[in-house]
């Protein structure tokens, strides 16, 4: 089996300050410490954290808001670094985060294009052969010379997957997004998502969707204040997340892996 994703003992602490609470400008100047922020709390968004991901296998992360998912696929991107652990990630990763990221507001459409495929490792050859592609793929003909700040909430993720599909990664990693598109957009997202798994492509997939585990991945792992509380079969561990969590009403799977 050649693995992916290895990823061991990961954990993550963020330092969260707080600005010194004085009751007028005057004191605070005085006191001199107009800027200086207090440290207040630790929070460790992920704790020793360990998995590893088969190539060709879709992995899904379940999880509450607040478990970690974003940190843990920040950190498998390499957008975080690790506070202690080890991860190694083979071949070359496109990620679909929160909305927006990776791209540059003033920059137009076009622009953000060339910047990200150039990060995701192209050269500037490929990224005009793959051009059209990518904008065709996104419906953003008429709209691909604006400044990215003018772009709708939905344009953003057309403009951010299709990207991230185009480049042709070894892993694709999808944290929710797909939710934000029209019905006929996501049909299209997840028809790629599939060609993508038939080509044994890596596949990982965060949702707080259990049927959408069951549809779509041979693995999962269900991460909790920042802890792994199952891995494994998809249907068993989508069991124990919402048995401990029966509140939890799953979404047709469509919007969720998205
Ligand atoms: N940059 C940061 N600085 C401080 N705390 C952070 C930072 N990023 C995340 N956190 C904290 O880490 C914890 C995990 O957050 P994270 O965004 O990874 O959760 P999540 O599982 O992706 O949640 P959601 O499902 O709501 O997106 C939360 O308590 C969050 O407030």
């Amino acid at each position: 089996m050649t693995v992916a994703i290895h990823v061991e003992h990961l954990s993550k602490t963020f330092k969260r300050y707080q600005p010194r609470r004085y009751r007028t400008l005057k004191e605070s100047i005085i006191n001199g410490e107009m800027f200086e922020r207090r440290l207040s709390e630790r929070i460790e968004a992920v704790k020793d954290v360990s998995f590893s991901v088969a190539a060709g296998e879709t992995f899904g992360i379940i999880g509450r808001n607040g478990a970690g998912k974003s940190t843990l696929l920040k950190l498998l991107c390499g957008i975080l670094k690790p506070t202690t652990g080890r991860i190694a990630v083979r071949g070359r990763v496109a990620a679909l985060l929160s909305l927006g990221v990776g791209f540059h507001e003033q920059m137009s459409g076009r622009e953000n294009v060339f910047l990200n495929g150039l990060v995701l490792g192209l050269s500037p050859r490929e990224i005009r052969a793959r051009f059209d592609d990518i904008v065709t793929f996104a419906e953003l003909e008429d709209f691909i010379d604006a400044p990215v700040w003018t772009y709708s909430t939905g344009m953003r993720m057309r403009l951010a997957f299709s990207v991230a599909v185009n480049v042709d990664p070894d892993v694709l990693i999808i944290d929710e997004v797909l939710a934000v598109g029209d019905i006929a957009f996501t049909e299209k997202c997840l028809e790629r998502m599939r060609m993508f798994q038939e080509k044994g492509r890596t596949l990982l997939l965060v949702t707080h969707d259990t049927a959408t585990l069951a549809a779509w991945c041979q693995r999962a792992l269900w991460l909790d204040q920042g802890q792994v509380r199952a891995l494994g079969d998809p249907a068993e561990v989508a069991q124990a997340y919402l048995s401990a969590f029966s509140e939890s009403v799953a979404v047709p799977a469509m919007n969720a892996v998205a």
